[in-house]
């Protein structure tokens, strides 16, 4: 199995998008909803922008964002890919796709097969879905990890990640099971809500690429 490409969310420093990248990170979210503790504003998330490096993709996180709104977001951000983490329809996010040109990812929560068979709506309309637990106090970033299990041996239909309550400690488990082509994690690397830490984004690294097929 090849390794999995890795995102690290919720970055808001430069300093913790330069560790995330150094620890071999493929994508770093930025989170662009004001309930977050991870938000950050618009000329922020234009900044932190700038301070990702070549080879590292960069992706807003938005939430039932109104289409001029987003579109602004994205003229100032530059994002390579705008994942959606709200209920945004497939015809949405299908026209968002056309008119930006961007890479456009769906996150949704999966609870039962069901959940997941409806998530295959989506194909056709995205660059890949993004497996995560259901909405809880905030549509995502809530360290709560879905049932694996629903994953495994499961024909996907588009490509997909897995995120949810991963962690260093479980990562390794969560691929092995799962056969996930991308892991995502915000609160399993932070020392505190919204605080990233050095030492468990490389561990988290380290642990997603440690699989062997
Ligand atoms: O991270 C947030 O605070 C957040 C808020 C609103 C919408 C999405 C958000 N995060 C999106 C992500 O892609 C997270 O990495 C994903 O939900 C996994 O989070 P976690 O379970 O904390 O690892």
């Amino acid at each position: 199995m090849a390794n999995p490409l890795i995102k690290i969310c919720g970055l808001s420093t430069p300093e913790s998008i330069a560790s995330a990248a150094a620890a071999g990170a493929s994508h770093v979210g930025l989170v662009h909803y004001a309930p977050s503790p991870r938000h950050v504003e618009i000329a922020q998330a234009a900044q932190l922008r700038r301070a990702v490096p070549p080879g590292v993709k960069a992706v807003l996180l938005v939430v039932n964002m109104a289409p001029d709104a987003l579109a602004q977001a994205v003229a100032a951000i530059r994002p390579d890919v705008v994942q959606f983490h709200g209920q945004e329809s497939p015809q949405e996010c299908a026209a968002f796709r056309a008119a930006s040109g961007l890479e456009v990812w769906k996150a949704k929560g999966i609870k039962t097969p069901a959940d997941l068979a409806e998530a295959q709506a989506y194909a056709g309309a995205l660059d890949r879905l993004l497996y995560d637990a259901p909405a809880g106090k905030l549509p995502g970033g809530q360290g709560i990890a879905l049932d694996w299990s629903l994953l495994a041996g499961y024909r996907h239909r588009i490509p997909w990640g897995l995120a949810g309550g991963l962690n260093a400690d479980n990562v390794a488990e969560a691929i092995r099971q799962t056969k996930a082509p991308l892991v995502d994690t915000s609160s399993g690397v932070e020392s505190a809500p919204g605080i990233k830490d050095v030492d468990r984004i490389k561990a988290f690294c380290q642990a997603a690429r440690a699989i062997q097929s």
